[in-house]
């Protein structure tokens, strides 16, 4: 008799389906999760194909050990998506699938510990008190307090053309920083739940522990539900909750799902409607291991379903951007706060260059007389500084040594809170050197200025201020950005220090003041994005100054005169975006051409950049290849990370579909190389940082 093969696939780099004969009854459908012997362990895997027949010999054939049957299987429409994403980004279905999946689903021993809620949808007809009257949902949010309020006439406009899309609709809303985004997409998924009760929302936002306030409006509005009716997805969730979240999604139970990139790959069976709030965010890009971006697969995703999705911006990607100009993309507008009240904030750029009194450790006068009329109006002041730590380096100014990292080719951070020397690159420390190694010189100097030195010096300049200091270091245990930011909205600090966390969506409603330091550096970047993610970082953190009423944003600068700053004073993001898209249109850059990088990691450098010359070769042989332009290998900017030396290769072409093309050929002789020293090599599509 011949037995049923099951093709699963693994979370392996051979892009195959492995076969395995079963003897379970009833068999394993497509979809279903199963655990499997391969090679001396076990491992759980998706099963993607039945078959009446395998190449491989029967001897040889193993056997399925257990199926998971306990939950429904994912979807048809599940299993494309990840096939999909599989091969855009250059991966194994495996990979994309079962990484996607939470922790405890991938092993099988905790499978029968796994409470699978139980789906309204199987149970019509039932009556279940546990479970949601599917219709309460909707109706009790439109009855709560919130939906009293007003709509601006912007947001009422915008609303009627939202909620008139039906099909595949992708749209960008491009809203000033206080339009009232927020309101926008909550009444837009209240009149979808009106609509159709037992539909799903995906809502994705960059950081769901930073903006614990959007969280809070979503619970508060649609509250009336059941517990289960809201769940987030996020890598901060204890590996219990996600798996019983990421169930409660998986069989519908859950009506809005609010998530980081990572929820864009969950099962969503009922899917309606996609919502991606400040859709520019770099943290939607996955920077290891699957390199995607949520923002794109979820315009795949919308497309594949034929719903709309919204995305959500002050300061949208160019990329988006571009979708918009072109028509693919339904631009809708929000030019004005939200509050009666607020206005965008004034710029003002004060020169460094020439002001007097000379500014004291990096702090002008105009930005501290600022800060002490804000402190006398018992206002906050929040002041932006993309540099933790306490200066950016240690240095002898007698032989020139300064201090780095002894497993990487970086310089070490000085922290003086913690008393040490900090790599940010892999997380290395020692303690302060006090004398030179190099020449016993006792005068070791910091070097610039961190969010801890800016701290320390507005403490001593203003010994009454409550200083709050929000960055990567001061928020490392959890839960502490979420306390810290309470304070904030609470009124319990008068000035905030901090990096690029400060700016993401928060509502600050009593900061009147932005003081912005130290950003010139990003004028003169290697990187060609870099003015693309200045200028929206500067509108975003701007956007904190008074959502409630009159703010200010005072920008020191030794470049007054510079067009992004200039734009930026006329929050001018149309303009500034249409040059830089001139610019990237001349210089033939994305979005107007595709890009991938091949990137080795080597245990030295010549091993990494002979992988990638070999590399060259095999890819000019390849059929199509002229479509494709390979640069030479160059070492990263930070060579070494880890004792690890890494260099990349860039790919370029006109043609998305060529690229595509041409890495699908050449990832099977990639993997046939053997380069003595290589540690491992990956594929990115349409990398982000280069
Ligand atoms: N119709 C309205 N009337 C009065 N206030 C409103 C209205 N809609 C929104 N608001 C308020 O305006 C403020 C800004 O709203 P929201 O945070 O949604 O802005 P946003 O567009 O997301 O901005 P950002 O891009 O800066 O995150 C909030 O305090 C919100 O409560
Ligand atoms: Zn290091």
């Amino acid at each position: 008799m011949s037995c049923l093969i099951v093709r699963v696939a693994l979370d392996q780099p051979n892009p195959i389906l492995f076969d395995y004969g079963c003897a379970i009854s009833p068999a394993p459908q497509p979809g279903q999760l199963v655990y499997v012997p391969f090679g001396r362990r076990y491992l759980v895997g998706l099963v993607c194909e039945l078959a009446e027949q395998s190449d491989i010999p029967t001897e040889r054939l193993r056997m399925i050990e257990a199926v998971w049957a306990d939950a429904p299987a994912l979807s048809n429409q599940w299993l494309a998506l990840a096939a999909f994403a599989a091969g855009y980004y250059q991966r194994s279905i495996g990979e994309v699938a079962l990484a996607s999946l939470p922790s405890a689903l991938r092993n099988a021993k905790r499978w029968r510990r796994l409470a699978i809620p139980t789906s309204p949808l199987q149970l019509s007809g039932e009556p279940n008190q546990e479970l949601p009257a599917v219709t309460g949902l909707p109706a009790e949010a439109q009855a709560l307090p919130t939906g009293e309020r007003t709509l601006t006439p912007e947001q009422t406009d915008v609303l009627l053309t939202l909620n008139a899309a039906r099909g595949f609709s992708p749209f960008l809303l491009h809203g000033v920083t206080g339009s009232g985004k927020t309101e926008v997409y909550l009444r837009m998924i209240a009149d979808l739940l009106t609509r159709d009760p037992l539909a799903q929302v995906l809502v994705l936002v960059p950081e769901i522990n930073l903006t614990p306030q959007f969280e809070a409006a979503f619970r508060a509005r649609f509250s009336a539900g059941p517990a289960q009716a809201i769940v987030t997805l996020h890598s901060g969730l204890a590996e219990g909750v996600r798996a019983r979240h990421w169930l409660a999604a998986h069989t519908g139970q859950a009506r809005i799902i609010l998530g980081t990139r990572l929820a864009i790959l969950a099962s969503l069976p009922r899917l309606a409607l996609i919502v991606v709030d400040e859709e520019h965010d770099v943290a939607y890009k996955q920077q290891e291991g699957l390199r995607y971006s949520a923002r794109d697969l979820a315009i795949w995703r919308a497309k594949q379903l034929g719903i709309p999705i919204v995305l959500g911006s002050a300061t949208p990607s160019l990329e988006t951007w571009r979708q918009a100009a072109q028509g693919r993309y339904t631009q809708l507008t929000m030019t004005r706060r939200a509050h009666a009240d607020a206005v965008l904030p004034s710029m003002r750029l004060i020169n460094m260059g020439q002001t007097t009194p000379v500014p004291v450790a990096g702090l002008s006068a105009p930005l501290m007389h600022a800060i002490r009329e804000r402190l006398a109006r018992q206002e906050q002041s929040l002041i932006f500084l993309n540099r933790r730590g306490y200066a950016p380096v240690l240095a002898c100014d007698a032989c020139g040594w300064v201090a780095g990292c002894v497993r990487c080719s970086a310089y070490t951070v000085l922290h003086k809170l913690e008393q040490v020397l900090r790599c940010h690159h892999c997380g290395w420390q020692a303690p302060i050197t006090r004398a030179c190694p190099e020449c016993g010189n006792l005068d070791l100097a910091p070097l610039g200025r961190g969010t801890q030195r800016i701290e320390e010096t507005l403490a001593a300049l203003l010994p009454s201020a409550r200083i709050l200091r929000i960055d990567a270091d001061s928020t490392r245990r959890k839960g502490s950005a979420q306390a810290l930011l309470e304070d904030v909205h609470a009124g319990a600090a008068d000035i905030l220090v901090g990096t690029q966390m400060v700016a993401k969506g928060h509502d600050f409603k009593r900061v009147t003041l932005v003081g912005v330091l130290n950003t010139d550096v990003a004028l003169f970047s290697h990187d060609f994005r870099a003015s693309e993610r200045l200028f929206a970082q500067l509108m975003q953190v701007s956007g904190r100054a008074g959502r409630t009423g009159q703010g200010e944003v005072l920008l020191q600068t030794r470049y007054p005169q510079h067009p992004l700053y200039e734009a930026l004073t006329r929050h001018d993001y149309a303009g500034f975006a249409a040059t830089l898209l001139a610019e990237r249109q001349q210089a033939r850059l994305p979005p107007f051409v595709y890009q991938a990088l091949l990137r080795a990691e080597a245990r030295t450098l010549e091993a990494a950049q002979a992988f990638l010359m070999q590399g060259i070769a095999l890819f000019k042989g390849l059929l199509g290849a002229e479509y494709v332009t390979c640069y030479d290998p160059v070492p990263l900017v930070v060579v070494k990370v880890m004792h690890v030396h890494r260099a990349q290769l860039l790919l370029e072409s006109a043609s998305r579909t060529a690229l595509q093309s041409a890495l699908r050929a050449w990832q099977p002789y990639l993997r046939t190389l053997k380069v003595k020293g290589v540690v491992r090599w990956s594929v990115e599509v349409d990398p982000l940082d280069i």
